[in-house]
This record gives C-alpha cells, structure tokens and sequence, in this order.
C-alpha cells in the first residue's frame, strides 16, 4: 500500500486523506500529516480522522513516498528549505498550493526531485473531487500514472500546462465555495417565500447536483439545458430575468478574473 505523508493537515489535506481511505488506497493509520503545533483546529480534524500526526516535516518526507504538499502558498518554500537534507529519490512531491510554480518547487528542493502541481478541490472528500495536475521537469510516466491514480480515486482528474492551472484553480479550486454561496442564497429565496429551510438546502443541494450530472451526462450545452426549463411566458423566464437584471453572469466572470490574478499575484511573492 502506497505510503501518503501530507506536510500541512488542513483542510485541503483532510478531504484528499478521506478520500484516498474511502477510495481503499491506503488506511487512516498509514498516512502521516503534520501541521503547526498551536493550530489546534487541525489538530483536531486529524484526530477525528484517526490520522498520525507530527510536527516535524521531516518525519512526513522520511515516511512516504508520496507528499502532498498543502500549507498555505507562502510556507512552501521554507518549508521545503527544511526537509531538502531528508528527501531521497523515493520521494514524489505533489503540490496542492495555489500560485506556487514548479519552478519555485523545483529551486527549493534537491536537483531532480520528483514535482506535480495538482489543484484538486474539497469534495475529494465525498470522492466528487475535480483535480488537474502538471508535471515537473523530472516527472516520468510512471509518476504521472501514481497522480492520476490518486486523484481519479476521489473525483475527476485531466492533465493539463502549468499555464492553465491559475484560471483552473479560478474555477474548480475555488468553486465550491461560490457553488455553497449560490445554494446559500437559492435556499433564502425559497425561505422567504415561505418554505422549511431544511427542505430549501435539500432540494437547491440537489437541484446543483443534478444541472451538474445533466451537463456531464447528456453532453448538451448548458445553455440548450437552461432553455429546456424556461417554458414560454413561465415562472423560470421571470426569475431568469431578474439574474440577468443582477449581473450574475458579470459577477462571475469577474470573480473568476480576479481568483486568476491572485493565483499570479501569488506566483510572484512566492518564488
Ligand atoms: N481549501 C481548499 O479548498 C483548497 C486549498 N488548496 C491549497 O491547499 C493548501 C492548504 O489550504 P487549506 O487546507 O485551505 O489551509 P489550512 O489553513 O486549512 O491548512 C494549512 C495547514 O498547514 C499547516 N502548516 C502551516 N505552517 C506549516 C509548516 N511550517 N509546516 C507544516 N505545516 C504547516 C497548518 O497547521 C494547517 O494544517 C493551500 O496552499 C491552498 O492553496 C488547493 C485547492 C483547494
Ligand atoms: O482560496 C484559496 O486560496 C484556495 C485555492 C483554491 C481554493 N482554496
């Protein structure tokens, strides 16, 4: 069984680790995390996990083969300046961190060392996880093929360039968080006008889910889907207009605008 270490237990790194155990890849007690020792919160959620912690990256790189890279963008290169002493042929570094660059990678550990940039998002955690990952310079095929293993056990996974990784951590990196907000607000609507909030999250939950699965499955252009459900002179055209009237479509394609620069901003302060 592959031997998975996370340097940074938090949130990113707890959904793939749960992942990867339901998937069967490997066991709670066979991964190590470590984290910062004051942050008790993940402290907490690898606890419950049942995952072995530490607070020495060292341990992570000595007991792994493969390590998700996955504290906060500008740790990383300290980080790796830290465990570079310990870190052998054996090991195959996946970076999840947002901006970081392979080259940054590839500059702070030993000449050769095995690096994948990944961007996957949280619901790995439930397996419905959409990931992309890049390959470093002294990636082999071999290498590529343990990724893809990886992350096609908890989602969805394409290979892509480097260059597409900032709009793609825009758009399936942080989506979640702007999928959450719009059933947030589908469920206030249906609240206001008078249904039971347990019931308005179940049926926008829902109602996401399954516009996803109508677009991944029938191949049919979202926008001959949208016309589908908008009978003439109905309910849907009068709550379409009024997203319209908001600038929903604007908003969006401004919020993936800047999600981008900041992965580029990112890319600078990092190096
Ligand atoms: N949260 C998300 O949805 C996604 C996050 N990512 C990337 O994942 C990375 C982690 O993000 P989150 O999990 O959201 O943050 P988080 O704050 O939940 O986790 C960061 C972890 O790093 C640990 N840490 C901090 N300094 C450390 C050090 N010197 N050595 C070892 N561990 C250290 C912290 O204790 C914590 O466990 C970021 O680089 C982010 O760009 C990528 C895709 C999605
Ligand atoms: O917000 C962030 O910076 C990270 C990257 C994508 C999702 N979370």
């Amino acid at each position: 069984m592959l031997r998975i270490g996370f340097i940074g237990g938090g949130k990113m790194a707890q959904a793939m680790a749960k992942g990867f155990v339901s998937a069967g890849l490997t066991k709670n007690e066979n991964i190590l995390a470590s984290c910062i020792p004051q942050d008790t919160v993940s402290l907490k959620g690898l606890k419950e996990l049942g995952i072995p912690t530490t607070f020495d990256n060292k341990d992570v790189v000595k007991q792994s083969e493969v390590i998700f890279l996955a504290t906060k963008p500008l740790v990383i290169p300290t980080v790796l300046q830290d465990v570079k002493s310990v870190v052998t042929p054996k090991n195959l570094f996946l970076s999840v961190a947002m901006g970081v660059t392979l080259k940054t990678l590839e500059q702070n550990l030993p000449a050769e060392s095995r690096v994948i940039r990944v961007m996957p998002n949280t619901p790995a955690l439930v397996r419905e996880g959409a990931s992309v990952f890049v390959r470093g310079s002294s990636v082999k095929d071999d290498d590529a093929e343990i990724a893809k293993k990886l992350l096609a056990a908890i989602g969805t996974c394409e290979e892509v360039k480097e260059y597409d990784l900032d709009p793609v951590t825009a758009l399936s990196g942080s989506g979640p968080a702007y999928i959450y907000v719009m059933i947030e607000a589908l469920a206030d609507g249906a609240v206001r006008m008078g249904l039971a909030r347990d019931l308005a999250y179940k049926l926008a939950a829902q109602t996401v889910k399954g516009a996803g699965t109508m677009v991944l499955e029938t191949g049919s252009h979202p926008g001959k889907l949208k016309d589908d459900v908008t009978s003439p002179g109905g309910s849907t055209a009068a709550g379409l207009y009024q997203l319209e009237r908001g600038g929903l479509r604007a908003a969006v394609i401004t919020a993936l605008e800047e999600a981008t620069k900041k992965c580029k901003e990112m890319a600078k302060t990092s190096q």
